[in-house]
């Protein structure tokens, strides 16, 4: 008969055996990992010792680097800060970049952007508008709003860009009438991830989407919108590019989801 391991061995090997899930758990979501690690931990403590906020520090860090209505001279403030100082969630250059690629291509008259954040996507999209195109950003958190509304001033570019503080689910049935949108040529998607496939059919049943309106999702790999990525590539409404990249500021995949509307289709 054989006997039974000792307790000590028993403990090592389920030690072992939970060390390695867990190894496991952080390598698969490595990004996750990344964000939470900065916004949970190393932020909180660096804003009880500077006493003011990351995106406070991302704004003063801008202001005195970069040069007044030089939007070029914001965005490479804004992204040495990110990269060097303090993570943080802004679109970055890489993705920046294929952002600009499809600015350039459609030229929207009417964009709108969900979730703003410091202002770095609204300052990298309204530097590339024609002259009379708008662009209507929506902010949920009234400090980020206001560092929005800064950033885009400081910049010169505050005749393109409305800054509006709320929720989307409120703000996007008031754009007919309040803002006087009549279709939007392209919309940003870059709010919660959880709210990119309702908001998306809350434009379409509002009457917002034409056929062509241009719809570009940021974080559609990390954190990851599922739901709104089956949503799109499984309706003929939509006809979807992938552009693969990686999450700003960081060596982890993420990519931009390029989702065209078609228009509603005929009627079952
Ligand atoms: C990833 S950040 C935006 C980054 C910004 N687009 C950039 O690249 O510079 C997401 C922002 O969406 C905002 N947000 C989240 N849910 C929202 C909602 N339902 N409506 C409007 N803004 C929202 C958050 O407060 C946050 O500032
Ligand atoms: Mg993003």
């Amino acid at each position: 008969m054989l006997a039974a391991p000792p307790l000590v061995l028993v403990a090592a090997s389920v030690s072992l055996a939970l060390l390695a899930l867990v190894a496991l758990l952080v390598l698969r979501h490595w990004g996750l990992c990344v964000i939470s690690w900065n916004e949970f931990v190393r932020e909180p403590v660096h804003n009880l010792l500077m006493g003011d906020t990351k995106e406070q520090r991302i704004l003063r860090y801008t202001l005195q680097h970069a040069e007044t209505g030089n939007p070029q001279s914001v965005l490479e403030a804004i992204d040495t800060y990110c990269s060097q100082k303090e993570w943080a969630m802004n679109v970055g250059d890489k993705k920046g970049q294929i952002m600009d690629t499809v600015v350039q291509e459609y030229q929207p008259s009417v964009l709108l952007e969900l979730g703003a954040y410091c202002g770095y996507s609204a300052v990298r999209m309204a530097r590339l508008l024609s002259p009379g195109a708008r662009l209507i950003t929506i902010e949920l958190n009234p400090d980020y709003a206001v560092i929005t509304q800064k950033m885009v001033e400081f910049a010169g570019l505050q005749d393109r860009v409305t800054v509006v503080v709320g929720a989307s689910q409120d703000i996007i049935p008031q754009l007919k009438k309040k803002y006087d949108v009549d279709t939007l040529d392209m919309v940003f998607l870059d709010h919660w991830k959880d709210r990119y496939l309702p908001d998306t059919l809350l434009l379409e049943e509002c009457g917002l989407l034409r056929k062509g309106t241009v719809l570009l999702a940021d974080n559609v790999i990390c954190p990851g919108t599922p739901d709104f990525l089956a949503h799109v590539r499984g309706s003929d409404r939509f006809k979807c590019t992938h552009y693969s990249s990686y999450l700003e500021y960081a060596k982890v995949v993420d990519g931009l989801e390029k989702a065209i509307y078609m228009g509603p289709g005929s009627p079952t």
